[in-house]
Parts: structure tokens; C-alpha cells; sequence
């Protein structure tokens, strides 16, 4: 997830370059803190001269630029559903209403909440019952009209009649019949059935709640995925792996992790919410700013067009903090072209007030001891950002795109504590310039963007969802088929710590917002546990490889397909087999066995002792039929039984044989598979 500098970035860098001489260029090559860098380049003429205005006019990224609530669009997208509902089709209904929704403004509570009692009616159609609720609390909670409540109380109480929940029921019926008494534009006759209607389901309910002895009313049904759980106890100080994880260190690799006892293929071993995520610009409107769900049912922001919530929850959480200062600023985001990670660089301060980093900024240099929280920014300014080895002109260059996320702090109220309430004008692009008043915040919180942004380039992961396609009536959606696509970027402290191998131990997918990683070997107590940054030693020559990650990470990979030039998966022999040496001491050594060979016991040519390989093969005469069943449950969308399956051989395979052999990781990617599709989803 390298940082791209695209949209109107490249003519603001040349020309910022041009402009410094090389007295400047030396004063800025001199410096040794990041706030120094940022202050120093707010403080130049050039940057405060710079004006934006016609840049951000000629970008052809990012959409329209101001974004505002427009009751008009909303309007004519409601209209649209209510010619759908005329046409039946509730579907494409649900659609538009959720679409004319984002452009309500706020201070049209009426409007809004009629469209969410036209989108409640469309769901029950759709018969998404616990959602047809919600939208009717929300029609009802906006101040419907009060002619019109009948309408909704009654859909709710047949709503909860479907639920079998008759208590609630009986109140909404009861509201009926009282809201009936105010719909005015309904004729007499019509009322006068409602009325009858509604009193008859009164009684049968009352009657038969009576019989069955009042019995309480089932839980509404939770639609959120539930959190996920780690199998066993938690690592007391990185809380978010498992306790078969810990995390050690060497000079050259820095941290890594590595196991605490054998880990079986298939167990869980980190779960961890990120510390900040930001969702691409593109699915704003259909996935959940705060959690990267995608929302059938979106709530939209109150005060912008921008963004939609998968749930007042995660509405709440993102008003509270970081939304409630970007929620204007969005649109000059995406225009600016800007990569995510420099979105995510300035999410990661404004999900915090700018006191909290007054406060730890006295000894933020400081390695932070105690447990390794999630939360703690101070965690995260310690992930490596080889900050030695940056040459002058990267600084330079990352220096300038802070110089702009500082500007749009300002912009946003994020320096003075107050969240701006109004689209950002153009005229106020006439300069990058920040306000001196705010030379101190500029420093510090400059200084912490920039340092953002080296961190990211090594530590950020890209968070994606399986793209399934419809399945056809009467089938299982299959997601062991489904596209892997980019959602979001985040950063996950814990799992950061985690260094790359290209034959890696483990899998990750998402699960709602959290990341999950599950070892998809066996891993032998004190190896390392390692992931993997891109490129997989099956499919991508070790000098390609090695080039990425020097590129990229910057550093020499050592794993060992590196170093013992493992083929790529295609030119794996099936010549011969792999067996482990099995004497009685331990021995590395791999007993290469040509298939046809005819003896069965032989000599290891390092210790010089006798594998018995009729006894090995014979441990896996049944791998075969297992693979077939495992894959066959794989196909049917059992994805539990098919991982055990696999997990089965694996084990199998390791009492015997050496990697790398073909089976092997057929058997390994088959059960990443059957993992990915157990996590998010979308169908298209
Ligand atoms: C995401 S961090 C991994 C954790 C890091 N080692 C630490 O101490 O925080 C990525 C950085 O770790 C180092 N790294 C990762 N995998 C490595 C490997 N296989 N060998 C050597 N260094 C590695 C590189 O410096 C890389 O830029």
C-alpha cells in the first residue's frame, strides 16, 4: 500500500522543488525532527503563496468538489422509488430511497423521516423484518407526521406479528387505533376498517396470550456478525493474539513472532480491531465508513452527503471522533488524488482530540512498556519507519503532502477543537499557508502526520472483502470462488509486529471490522510465525520477490524458499518424494525417493541411518480419498468440514514429508479458501 502521488500532487511537488534553492534545500536536509521539517516548510513563502484553487478545479479524481446535502437530488431519487413501489419492484425501492436519504439536509427531519417509513415498507416486502423495525423507530424517532403514523404503526405490528413477538404486538396495535384518530386524509370507510381490523387482532392476540399464560415475547434477532473469539487464553501482553503467540527480537529482523508450543493448521491466533482504517473513496456510499461492512440498509451522515453507517453504532463512533472533522473536508480529499495512506495518516490524528497528543508527546520518544494496547497511538509511533535510512528527499516529498493534510486539519476546525459545519469553499484554498496561531499545533501534529505516513509505508494492510457472485435460485453462495477486493486501508498494531516470509504460516481475512489470522501449517514450538507482505515463493521468481520486498520494505528477505531457491510451484518435480529423515536422532536432512524405486529402506546420506518409506507411504495411503472429501465439502460451501479435512492431511503430510511438494499446497491453498470464505462478503 505505497503512497501514490497522484490528482494535482505531482504540479504542487514540482513546483514546491522548484522553488527552493539550495540554501533552503540544505536548511531543510538539515534538520533532524519531523515537527522541525513541517514547521520549517509551512514557514517558506513559497508554500504560504501556493495557491490551490485552479489545481483542485482542472483534477479530474475524486468527483465533484464542494459536496453538498441537496433536498432537490433527494427528492427526484424518492420519486424514482416511489415509481418503483408503483412497479413493485420493492428491491430497486429500497435502493433509491437509501440513495435520496444521503441527500436530505439536516435540518430536514420530516422529509427524512418519510423516507425512512417508504424504506420500512419496502422492507417488509423484502421481508427483512428486525431491519423493517429499525426504520420505523427511526421514522418515528425523526417526528413523522402524525396524520400519517397509523401507516407505520400498523406495518410495525404486523412486522412483530411475523416475529412472533405479541406483546409488542398488542401496543403497536393499540397506537394504531390511537394514531388513527389523527389521519385525517384517510375516508371514513377506510379508517372505520383499520379501526375494526386492528381491534380484532387485539383481541386474538390478548386471548391467545391469555391460553398460553402470558409468555414473554422472543429477543428481536441480532443481525451483527458476533465478535470473534480467540479459541484459548489471550498473550497477557499483546492481548490481541493468543497465548500460543509471543513476540521476540533481533537486531536484524526487529520484532517478529513466533510460536510459544505446537500450533495445529487451522487455529486462530490473532484477532484485532485496527487502530485506524479508512475505506476508499469509491465505496463511501455503499459500505460503512466506520467498519467497512457493506450496508443493504445505510444510515446516512446527518451533515454530508458523503459517507453512509452500517448502524447508529458505528454512526455514533465516527461522529464522536474522526468524522465529525473530515465530514467536510472528504470531497477536497478524494479530489486532491491523494493515496489512501495519506488519509489514513491524518485519520490517525483525528480520531484523537488534539489534547491527547499534548499530553503524550512529552515522552513519546520513550518505548512504551506495559501491555501492547490496540489503542495506544504510542504503540503504533514505535512500528517501524527506518527513519535512518530515509534519504532527504523522501523526507522532502513527505513532508509536502503534510504540509497539505495540515492544511486541511486546519480547514477542518481540528486546531481549534471545533468541527466546521459547512462545506469547504474554494476561495479558501488560496493558500496552503496555515495561521500562525496555530504554529504549535503545526509542529507537533505536523510532526506526527509525517511520521504517520513513514510508518505506514511498511506497517499498513489492505482490508478487502470476497465478491461472490448471485448464486442461482436454490443454490449455496460460493465464496471459495469469490474476488478478493480492496476495500480500505488500516493499520493493526499487533498484527504489525508480525515479519514476512514468502512460504507463510498463516492466513488473514476479515470478520466485521476485526482481522482475523489463523495458521494454515503446523508450526513447531520456537519457529517463527510469520506472514506475508505480496509475494508467494509458489507463484513469483525469488529475484522478483526479493526485489519487491527490498522496493517495498526494504529489507533482504532470508526466509527459506530464499535461501534454498525453492521452485515455484509449477516446476515442482513429481518425480520423487520428499521423506523426512526419520532415524532415531534428529536429523534435518530430506530423503529425496524417486517413485519407482524398489527398496524401502534407505539411507540418509547426512546421518547415515535407515528411513523406512514403506511404512511412510503407507501413513498416507488414504490422502488421497481424504483430499477428494475435503474439496468435495469445500464445493458444497461446507467450509468447517472441509478445513478439517485438510487439517487432517496436513498432519498426515508432516509426520513424513518435507515441503515443498506439490500436495502439499494444494492442500494449503485449498484451506485458505475455505478461510477467506468465512470471512466478509459481499454478493454482486
Ligand atoms: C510490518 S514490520 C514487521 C515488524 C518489525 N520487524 C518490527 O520490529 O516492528 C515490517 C518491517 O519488518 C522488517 N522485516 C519484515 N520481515 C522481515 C524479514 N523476513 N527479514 C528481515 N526483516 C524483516 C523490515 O524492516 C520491514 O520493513
Amino acid at each position: 500500500m505505497c503512497a501514490n502521488y497522484e490528482g494535482f500532487f505531482k504540479k504542487f511537488h514540482e513546483t514546491i522543488d522548484n522553488c527552493m534553492d539550495d540554501v533552503t534545500r540544505n536548511n531543510f536536509a538539515n534538520l533532524e525532527t519531523n515537527s522541525k521539517r513541517v514547521a520549517y516548510l509551512c514557514s517558506l513563502p513559497a508554500i504560504k503563496s501556493y495557491d490551490l484553487r485552479s489545481d483542485i478545479e482542472k483534477s479530474e479524481t475524486g468527483g465533484e468538489f464542494p459536496v453538498k446535502k441537496d433536498l432537490e437530488k433527494a427528492r427526484q431519487l424518492k420519486d424514482e422509488g416511489n415509481k418503483a413501489v408503483q412497479k413493485g419492484d420493492w428491491a430497486k425501492a429500497l435502493q433509491l430511497y437509501s440513495q435520496s436519504m444521503v441527500f436530505v439536509p439536516r435540518k430536514e427531519t420530516e422529509e427524512l423521516s418519510i423516507l425512512y417509513a417508504n424504506r420500512s415498507a419496502a422492507l417488509s416486502h423484502l421481508e427483512q423484518y428486525e431491519e423493517t423495525l429499525s426504520d420505523i423507530k427511526r421514522c418515528l424517532s425523526l417526528g413523522y407526521p402524525r396524520h400519517l403514523r397509523y401507516k407505520v404503526y400498523e406495518r410495525k405490528a404486523r412486522t412483530l406479528l411475523v416475529l412472533k413477538r405479541n406483546q409488542e404486538a398488542i401496543t403497536a396495535f393499540q397506537n394504531t387505533i390511537s394514531a388513527l384518530d389523527e389521519a385525517e386524509s384517510l375516508n371514513k370507510e377506510k379508517r372505520q376498517k383499520m379501526r375494526t381490523d386492528a381491534k380484532l387482532m387485539l383481541e386474538i392476540l390478548n386471548k391467545g396470550l391469555t391460553l398460553a399464560g402470558n409468555p414473554k415475547d422472543p429477543e428481536p434477532l441480532k443481525k451483527t456478525p458476533p465478535k470473534p473469539k480467540l479459541p484459548g487464553k489471550n498473550n497477557p501482553q499483546y492481548p490481541a493474539a493468543s497465548e500460543a503467540i509471543q513476540i521476540d527480537f533481533d537486531e536484524k529482523k526487529g520484532r517478529y513472532a513466533t510460536a510459544t508450543r505446537d500450533i495445529q493448521a487451522g487455529e486462530t491466533l490473532l484477532i484485532e480491531r485496527p487502530f485506524s482504517g479508512v475505506l476508499l473513496g469509491e465505496y463511501s456510499r455503499t459500505h460503512c465508513q466506520n467498519c467497512f461492512i457493506k450496508c443493504s440498509i445505510p444510515l446516512p451522515c446527518p451533515n454530508c452527503p458523503n459517507v453512509v453507517f452500517c448502524s447508529e453504532k458505528c454512526s455514533d463512533t465516527a461522529q464522536k471522533t474522526y468524522h465529525s472533522y473530515e465530514c467536510q473536508i472528504l470531497p477536497l480529499l478524494w479530489k486532491s488524488g491523494c493515496s489512501v495512506t495519506c488519509h489514513i495518516a491524518l485519520r490517525m490524528i483525528t480520531q484523537n482530540r488534539k489534547e491527547y497528543f499534548n499530553e503524550i508527546s512529552a515522552n513519546i520518544d520513550e518505548k512504551p512498556t506495559g501491555v501492547y494496547k490496540t489503542s495506544d497511538y504510542r504503540n503504533i509511533y514505535h512500528l517501524v519507519a527506518h527513519e535512518d535510512e530515509r534519504t532527504k528527499q523522501d523526507f522532502l516529498h513527505r513532508s509536502q503532502m503534510t504540509v497539505f493534510l495540515v492544511k486541511l486539519l486546519e480547514i477542518s476546525g481540528y486546531f481549534d477543537g471545533k468541527p466546521r459545519e459547512k462545506p469547504v469553499e474554494i476561495d479558501e484554498l488560496k493558500s496552503m499557508g496555515v495561521d500562525e496561531k496555530h504554529n504549535e499545533a503545526v509542529a507537533l501534529i505536523g510532526g506526527l502526520v509525517l511520521k504517520n505516513l513513514q510508518i505506514l509505508q511498511f506497517n499498513a494492510h489492505e482490508v478487502f472483502e470476497l465478491q461472490c457472485p448471485k448464486p442461482r435460485v436454490g443454490k449455496n453462495i460460493i465464496k471459495h470462488n469469490g474476488k478478493s477486493v480492496f476495500l480500505a486501508g488500516a493499520i493493526f498494531p499487533t498484527l504489525a509486529l508480525f515479519n514476512h516470509s514468502c512460504d507463510p504460516s498463516v492466513v488473514r481475512y476479515f470478520c466485521g471490522p476485526y482481522i482475523v489470522v489463523k495458521a494454515v501449517k503446523n508450526i513447531k514450538k520456537g519457529e517463527e510465525v510469520a506472514e506475508n507482505y505480496g509475494p508467494i515463493f509458489t507463484t513469483v521468481p525469488k529475484e522478483n520477490r526479493q526485489a519487491d520486498l527490498k522496493e517495498q520494505y526494504w529489507f533482504d528477505c532470508t526466509c527459506v524458499p530464499c535461501q534454498q531457491n525453492w521452485p515455484l510451484y509449477e516446476e515442482m518435480t513429481e518425480n520423487y518424494m520428499r521423506f523426512k529423515c526419520d532415524s532415531d536422532r534428529p536429523c534435518p536432512n530430506v530423503v529425496a525417493v524417486p517413485y519407482d524405486c524398489q527398496e524401502f529402506m534407505i539411507k540418509c546420506g547426512l546421518c547415515e541411518q535407515h528411513t523406512n518409506i514403506l511404512k511412510g507411504l503407507k501413513s498416507l495411503q488414504d490422502t488421497d480419498m481424504m483430499y477428494k472429501l475435503g474439496r468435495a465439502a469445500m464445493e458444497e460451501g461446507k467450509y468447517g468440514e472441509a478445513i478439517k479435512k485438510f487439517v487432517e492431511i496436513l498432519k498426515l503430510y508432516d509426520a513424513t514429508l518435507a515441503p515443498p511438494y506439490k500436495s502439499y499446497y494444494d492442500c494449503i491453498q485449498d484451506m485458505r479458501r475455505c478461510m477467506l470464505a468465512l470471512g466478509n462478503y459481499s454478493i454482486v
